[in-house]
Parts: C-alpha cells; sequence; structure tokens
C-alpha cells in the first residue's frame, strides 16, 4: 500500500506538508466496514483519476497500516528520511485506534474520494516555490546613474529562492561593468526580504540531501564573494523587515537607509543553523562583540533606530517620506565621479578583502554542516507545517 501510494502519486516533504488539512468526511455511524468493503475501497482508490492530495494519501496510508497491523510497531526513520516520518507520523498518530474503526474510516475516507465527491475536495495545489514562466523574481533597472537589483517576491515576503541567487550573482556582475555610478538593493512590497526561501532545503529527496547541502554551501560562497569583490558604492534601501542573509549581508554594504518601519533579525539559533555573509567577523566590528552576539547567536530582533544605534544601519527614514527622501539624495550621490567613487571604496575595503574571503569560506563550510543537523531539520520542518513562526 506504502508502495503504491509512492509510485503513483510519489509526495516530497514539501508537497506532504504544506497541503492543509482536509476534511475527512468520516462516518460517524456505528456501522462496521466488512472485509469485503475495504477490499472494495482498496480497489475503488485504484480507480481515482484525480490526485487527492498528500495529507489525505497519508491518512490512507496511516488507516490502512491501523486496519491490518494494529498500532504503530516499526522504529522511528531518522529525521533525514522526510517522506518514511511523515508516513510513520501519520500511522503513530492514530495510537490505538481500534482496527475495525480503522477499516470503517479508511472505507469512509475512500468513498468520499470517489468521482462524485472529488469535486468538493479542499486540497489546494502546492504554492510554486520557482520563478514562473513571465514572472520576475528580480527586477533589475538602470536609471540616473543607478542600478537598482529590486526583490520582487511580494506574496513570499521577498524569500530568496536558489534561482534568485544565481540571478543576483548574474546581476552584480552586470553592474560592476555598467555605466552606473552606484547599485542599490531594494524589496517590492511590505518586506525588505525574508531570507532564504526555507523551503530551498525542504523539497529534496531524502538521498540527495548531502549533495544538495554540499550545493548550497558552493552557491552561497560564490554569491557572499559577489558582494565582497563588488567595485563600486553599494546601498541598501531597506524599505520594511529584513530577515537572515539580507541582513548579514548589510555588512558588505558601502551605506545602508532604513524606513522606520524596518527591522532586523537574524534567527539563525532558532533555525539551528549559523551566520553567514561575513557577518561572524563584520557584525563585532561594526557593533562590537557583545551586541554582535546579542543578534547573532541569539537572534535579537532590533529596530531600524536600534540598527542605527549600533552602526549597521547609516540613518532612518519616517516611512512616510522614505521612499522620496532616500532616491532624490541617491540620484545626487550618482552624479558624482565614478571613478573617484570606486576608487574611494577601495580604499576602504580592499585591506579587508583577503580576510572576508576566508570568513566567507569558513561560514559556508559550517553551514553545510548545520543544514544536516537534526536541530536544522526539525526547524525546517516547523516551518512547512505551520507549527512555529517566527
Ligand atoms: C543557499 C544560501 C543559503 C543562505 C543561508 C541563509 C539563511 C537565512 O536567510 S536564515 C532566515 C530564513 N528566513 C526565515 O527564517 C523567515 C521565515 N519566515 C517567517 O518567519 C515568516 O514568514 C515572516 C516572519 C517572514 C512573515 O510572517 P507573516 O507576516 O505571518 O507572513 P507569512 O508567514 O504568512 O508569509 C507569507 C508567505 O511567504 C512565505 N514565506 C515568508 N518567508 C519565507 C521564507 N523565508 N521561506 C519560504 N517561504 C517564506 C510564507 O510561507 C507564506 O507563504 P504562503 O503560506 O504560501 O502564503
Amino acid at each position: 500500500m506504502a508502495g503504491r501510494l509512492t509510485r503513483r502519486w510519489s509526495p516530497s516533504l514539501l508537497q506532504v506538508l504544506r497541503f492543509p488539512v482536509v476534511q475527512l468526511h468520516m462516518s460517524r455511524t456505528a456501522m462496521r466496514a466488512s472485509e469485503k468493503d475495504f477490499e472494495n475501497a482498496r480497489n475503488q482508490l485504484k480507480l481515482l483519476t484525480k490526485d487527492p492530495g498528500n495529507e489525505v494519501k497519508l491518512k490512507l496510508y496511516a488507516l490502512y497500516k491501523q486496519a491490518t497491523e494494529g498500532p504503530c510497531n516499526t522504529p522511528k526513520p531518522s529525521m533525514l528520511d522526510f517522506i518514511n516520518k511523515a508516513k510513520w507520523d501519520a500511522w503513530n498518530a492514530l495510537g490505538s485506534l481500534p482496527k475495525e474503526t480503522a477499516r470503517q474510516n479508511y472505507v469512509d475516507l475512500v468513498s468520499s474520494l470517489s468521482p462524485s465527491s472529488e469535486s468538493s475536495s479542499q486540497v489546494k495545489p502546492a504554492a510554486a516555490n520557482e520563478k514562473q514562466p513571465g514572472s520576475e523574481n528580480i527586477i533589475v533597472t538602470s536609471q540616473d546613474g543607478i542600478t537598482k537589483i529590486m526583490f520582487n517576491r511580494p506574496t513570499k515576503k521577498n524569500a530568496i529562492t536558489t534561482s534568485m541567487y544565481k540571478e543576483i550573482i548574474h546581476a552584480l556582475k552586470a553592474a560592476s561593468t555598467d555605466n552606473s555610478a552606484i547599485t542599490v538593493f531594494t524589496g517590492n512590497g511590505d518586506y525588505y526580504s525574508s531570507g532564504n526561501d526555507l523551503t530551498n532545503f525542504t523539497d529534496v529527496p531524502p538521498n540527495s540531501i548531502e549533495e544538495t547541502a554540499k550545493n548550497a554551501s558552493i552557491l552561497l560562497r560564490e554569491f557572499v564573494d559577489a558582494f565582497i569583490d563588488f567595485p563600486k558604492p553599494l546601498v541598501a534601501v531597506i524599505n520594511g523587515p529584513a530577515v537572515g542573509i539580507v541582513v548579514t549581508l548589510l555588512g558588505l554594504f558601502d551605506v545602508v537607509y532604513a524606513s522606520d518601519k524596518a527591522t532586523f533579525h537574524t534567527p539563525f539559533s532558532e533555525l539551528g543553523q549559523s551566520p553567514e555573509g561575513c557577518a561572524s567577523y563584520t557584525f563585532p566590528k561594526i557593533m562590537g562583540p557583545a551586541k554582535a552576539a546579542e543578534m547573532l547567536i541569539f537572534g535579537k530582533k532590533l529596530t531600524a533606530g536600534e540598527a542605527c544605534a549600533r552602526g549597521l544601519v547609516t540613518e532612518v527614514f519616517p516611512e512616510s517620506t522614505f521612499q522620496k527622501e532616500v532616491w532624490t539624495r541617491l540620484k545626487a550621490y550618482a552624479k558624482l565621479p565614478t571613478n573617484s567613487l570606486r576608487i574611494s571604496k577601495e580604499l576602504i575595503r580592499s585591506n579587508e578583502k583577503e580576510k572576508l574571503h576566508a570568513v566567507n569560506a569558513e561560514e559556508s563550510t559550517v553551514l553545510q554542516g548545520r543544514w544536516l543537523s537534526e536541530e536544522c531539520m526539525n526547524a525546517l520542518m516547523n516551518f512547512v507545517s505551520r507549527k512555529s513562526k517566527l
């Protein structure tokens, strides 16, 4: 049964956990399904034309196991074995439900999925993670001497997918040689960015987890290197809350302007992870080790005013005038002689470059190990199953 479900619909962890709980339409009658009813239900299931969704498939799996074998009696699969762990959890959740009741519930559930009731299924399709054809998750524009790189995934709080990291690396390389004087990062919508898209690590088959972590570490290192090596003044226009890697990277920016509705949050310990973006080096230098530790170890979220007082933010503006004031100022700065801007930046940053590359390499290696840890797996499971919010 388990094999059949997996073969026909092959649920990934993400698919399994993202589906909302469906109405199961359980029979409340005292009626007991016979062996024959149970067998018919199994055959009826094979004829379904529409995928009932992973929540339902997990429920069916659990009821089948309970009806045929009784309470869950197998060892708990490892945290890394996402799919079998989800199945085990579903079966185990049935506790000591009698076999007969499980059989009846199974029959009722299959019956509720028959073609006549398929149209009333409340299962939603999984949200698309990757860029859709025609959509632009990163928008790059060049005007008035400014290259603007904008996170443009507002419905996901501008969370950064794997393809967005690659697009940003590409955009920075292009901006380093284009005609603009300065390069500016900002976000579309109410968030600057909620950092790494946590589903980058959840939609992964169990046997590819180590390879995925290795590839992510390589990508992270290349991504942060692109900021370390960027030759022109780099400005962040923080229009709203910022989480994770988009905060740590600020230590590599030359100027950071923030709306007073922005916040700065690096919840690495809560996520079972560790700092990246060279923050383990830049933050203690910027704000002192004690203040840096409070953010990077304990995940203290700062207001824009606090971030400014700690030297992470250059200046804070009232939300009502933020866009107007900031862009007026940046347009004026972009008129300054471009070579002079580059040379001054080079003088400020060049002594640190070698150190920053070494820090980046180490942070990326440490994170690769963290992504494989049980602490991190637990945090990701919590996020995708929406059991916790930061
Ligand atoms: C390869 C390089 C790796 C680099 C390592 C980087 C590490 C980091 O950046 S660590 C930081 C990771 N980010 C987070 O932990 C934030 C997670 N998100 C949240 O806690 C919350 O979503 C929120 C506080 C940012 C916003 O909460 P709320 O206002 O309640 O809005 P929703 O949660 O309903 O969000 C709307 C929509 O957006 C999805 N979403 C938001 N952030 C992320 C994210 N980081 N990853 C994936 N998806 C995200 C959220 O799931 C909602 O989606 P739907 O449910 O489909 O509407």
